[in-house]
């Protein structure tokens, strides 16, 4: 454990210690103090406005359980805002389970955890995984999806960036040009599309990326950028023709995905990818199952021709599992990636199993690097603590105090020039590692 107890507050996070809102001048503490109780009030909100409507989409015994369902929310709020200790989940599903022992566990090495003594990591999966039993203990509203009319909105706001998108690739897919130059070029707009996340906005659907026509200029805000590296794992032969994308946000962030899945399968760098999604709603706008198949509806109904193909040729990789979406609930476990041999052996083994595995967004990147003050310029496998199934990508933008990998005096340099580059989003990092064998 780290020395959160040996250290007075007030302080920044120490080096090589676990970021936690114990540090009052750090990301996690504005989260837990600002972020988490506003998320909560935006989401009773909606609740209350969309009521008539989710009584009419679940029946007339969910109007009782919304009212219960808010009450917990509240609740919630309050337990935050005035610090109470955590308490154990209620349910039956496998990862309460986890999270009481996690709890369990983390209850010798601190006295009460609770939002402010814990490592952020659990502090707001713990959030959001309340969030989630409010709506699991009821009868009739188990299937709904808070953060739905987020989504939706969000989806809505990068129509026009989809189409163009979708010109492009249909473009490169049908000339002979050059293909190491199209994927990077690829690879760059994906990261991008993780700048839409409505998790850091508090939920405000920003047209950000509406506005900017000029992706390429963000390409100079790589802190780090491998992408000839991703390239020579993808175009060389392996005895696997599996990639695995772990994905983060619905929306604009999840069609690009599915583009650089289409243009990797089109090209035969593989013949079979892997989409792994969150099984409850979670940080607000990350992908669900039911969110995959919506997209493709909406797309399907679009009154642009692209995007209505694009769909086509998608739907087609689903139904005949070139595509797949998988489900495991250990990536809403508030643990990092380190951990992922002791809860899920057989998640670990699939991921070997892949040529390589692409992570996506800035939570999954705190989860593989351990969420820990890294001095900046540690290398990405030794960050990685051992988390090595296979070769593996990071593609973030970065919102969170947490970055490895950096040349020296580079983090120095872009903190000069933006004292919140951390956390804006306009930064971003392209880290690959290959598989480490250790014997
Ligand atoms: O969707 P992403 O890229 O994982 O980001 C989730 C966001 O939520 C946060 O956890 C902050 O609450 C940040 O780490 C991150 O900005
Ligand atoms: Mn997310």
């Amino acid at each position: 454990m780290d020395q959160r107890c040996a250290v007075g507050l007030d302080l920044r996070t120490p080096l090589n210690v676990s970021l936690s809102a114990f540090y009052r001048r750090s990301f996690a503490y504005h989260t837990v103090q600002k972020r988490m109780p506003v998320i909560l009030t935006q989401t009773i909100d909606i609740l209350v406005r969309t009521k008539e409507n989710i009584i009419k989409t679940y029946g007339e015994d969910a109007r009782e359980e919304l009212k219960g369902v808010i009450g917990e929310l509240s609740k919630l709020k309050y337990e935050i805002q005035t610090n109470k200790p955590f308490r154990k989940l209620i349910g039956d599903n496998w990862d309460v389970e986890q999270y009481n022992k996690y709890l369990e566990h983390q209850s010798v090495i601190i006295e009460h955890p609770n939002f402010y003594n814990s490592i952020w990591l659990h502090s707001e999966c713990y959030m959001y995984r309340r969030m989630r039993e409010a709506f699991e203990l009821t009868n009739n509203l188990k299937d709904m999806d808070p953060f739905e009319t987020q989504k939706v909105q969000s989806y809505n706001t990068a129509k026009i960036l989809m189409e163009q998108l979708g010109n492009y690739l249909l473009n490169i897919l049908e000339k002979d040009g050059d293909k190491k130059t199209e994927f990077i070029q690829l690879l760059k707009l994906n990261l991008w599309g993780n700048k839409c996340d409505l998790s850091i906005t508090n939920g405000v659907v920003s047209n950000d990326m509406e506005q900017s026509h000029e992706l390429e200029a963000l390409n100079t805000n790589i802190l780090c950028d491998h992408s000839e590296n991703v390239w020579n794992a993808i175009s060389t032969d392996t005895q696997s023709e599996i990639i695995d994308i772990v994905l983060d946000n619905a929306g604009y962030e999840l069609y690009t995905d599915l583009c650089l899945a289409d243009f990797v399968i089109t090209n035969k760098y593989a013949t079979k990818i892997r989409f792994y999604v969150k099984t409850i709603p979670w940080f607000i706008s990350d992908v669900l199952t039911k969110d995959i198949n919506w997209t493709l509806t909406q797309l399907n109904a679009s009154d642009n021709p692209t995007l209505r193909k694009l769909s086509q040729r998608w739907s087609n990789y689903l139904d005949s599992k070139i595509w797949t979406v998988e489900e495991h609930d250990f990536w809403t476990l508030p643990v990092s990636y380190t951990e992922m041999i002791s809860y899920d052996v057989e998640l670990y083994r699939k991921l070997s199993d892949a040529k390589l595995v692409v992570f996506k967004g800035d939570l999954n990147y705190r989860k593989l690097f351990g969420e820990k003050n890294w001095s900046p310029e540690t290398p990405v496998e030794e960050a990685l603590q051992g988390f090595h199934p296979s070769r593996l990508c990071s593609l973030r933008t970065l919102k969170a105090d947490i970055i490895c990998g950096l040349k020296e005096g580079l983090a120095e340099m872009t903190a000069a020039k933006s004292e919140d580059w951390l956390i804006t989003g306009n930064y971003g990092v392209i880290q690959y590692c290959d598989k480490v064998v250790i014997v």
